[in-house]
C-alpha cells in the first residue's frame, strides 16, 4: 500500500532521514519506534508531503506521491494526526471534527462519520460544544484521532499518540488504534513508548539517526536483545 524507496529529507541544508526504506501493507499496523530525534516525526511529515524528500520515492496504492501537495495526499487517503494533538484551540469540538472532513471523499459521509466516531468516542460526544482548549490531554487526543477519522482515510498516520498522557489514558489510546485498524483502516505509528506500540503491532522498524537499523516482525523485536535494553529497559 505504501512503499518508501531509499528517502532522503530534512530540514534546510540538515539532512536528518538518510535512506529510508519501508512498506506497510494493507490491513496491518506497522509502527516506526525510535529514541528522541532519531527521525520518527520527520519520516511522517514527509509521507504526507509537508517535507518533499531530497532523493529516493514515495509510493502510495501503486502511485508516486514523492512530490505531490499535502492536499493532494490528504485526498488519496493519508491522514495524519500529529504530535501533540495540534487541535484549533478555541474552536469547538465538533468544529473540530468539522475541519477534519473537509475532503471530497468525506464531504458526502459526514453524517455517517460523525456517527461512527461519536460511537467510538463517548466522552467526546458529551463535550461537542466545548472549546478544544478546555479540554484534558486525553480527550484533546481522542478529539484529534477523531478528526483524522472524519476525512475518511485508508492509512492513518499517528506521530505518538502516547505522549504525555497517563499511564491509563495511554492504553485506552492503543485501544482506539487497535479499534480503527479492526475496523479496516491500515495504520503506521510512531512512538517513543515501545513496549505497548509493539504489542499491537503487526511488525515493526527501528529508527537510529535516521537510519533503519532493524525491522521484522513485532514480536520478533520484543524479543530482540538490543531492543529490550535500549528501548524497553529490561
Ligand atoms: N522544523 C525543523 N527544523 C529543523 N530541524 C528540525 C525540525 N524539526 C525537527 N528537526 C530536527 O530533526 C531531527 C529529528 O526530529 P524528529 O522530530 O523527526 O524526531 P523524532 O524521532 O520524532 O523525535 P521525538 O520523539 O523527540 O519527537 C531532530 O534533530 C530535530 O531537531
Amino acid at each position: 500500500m505504501l512503499k518508501l524507496n531509499n528517502v532522503t529529507a530534512g530540514y534546510g541544508s540538515t539532512t536528518i532521514l538518510h535512506g529510508i526504506s519501508l512498506d506497510v501493507n494493507e490491513g496491518e499496523i506497522v509502527t516506526i519506534v525510535g529514541g528522541n530525534g532519531a527521525g520518527k516525526s520527520t519520516t511522517l511529515r514527509t509521507i504526507s508531503s509537508l517535507i518533499n524528500p531530497t532523493s529516493g520515492s514515495i509510493e502510495f496504492e501503486g502511485r508516486d506521491i514523492t512530490k505531490m501537495a499535502a492536499h493532494k495526499v490528504v485526498e488519496l487517503g493519508i491522514t495524519m494526526v500529529p504530535e501533540a494533538r495540534q487541535l484549533f484551540p478555541e474552536m469547538t469540538v465538533l468544529e473540530n471534527l468539522q475541519m477534519g472532513s473537509f475532503t471530497k471523499v468525506a464531504r458526502p459521509r459526514y453524517k455517517e462519520k460523525l456517527d461512527e466516531v461519536l460511537t467510538l468516542f463517548p466522552r467526546v460526544a458529551e463535550r461537542l460544544s466545548q472549546e478544544a482548549q478546555s479540554l484534558s490531554g486525553g480527550e484533546q487526543q481522542m478529539v484529534a484521532i477523531a478528526r483524522g477519522m472524519m476525512s475518511c482515510p485508508k492509512l492513518m498516520l499517528f506521530d505518538e499518540p502516547s505522549l504525555g498522557l497517563a499511564p491509563i489514558v495511554v492504553t485506552q489510546v492503543f485501544d482506539v488504534v487497535k479499534k480503527i485498524a479492526a475496523s479496516g483502516t491500515t495504520v503506521l505509528i510512531v512512538e517513543q513508548n515501545v513496549f505497548q506500540t509493539l504489542q499491537i503491532a503487526d511488525r515493526g522498524y527501528v529508527i537510529e539517526n535516521g537510519e533503519i537499523s532493524m525491522n521484522g516482525p513485532a514480536q520478533e523485536l520484543m524479543g530482540n536483545d538490543h531492543i529490550r535494553k535500549a528501548y524497553l529497559g529490561i
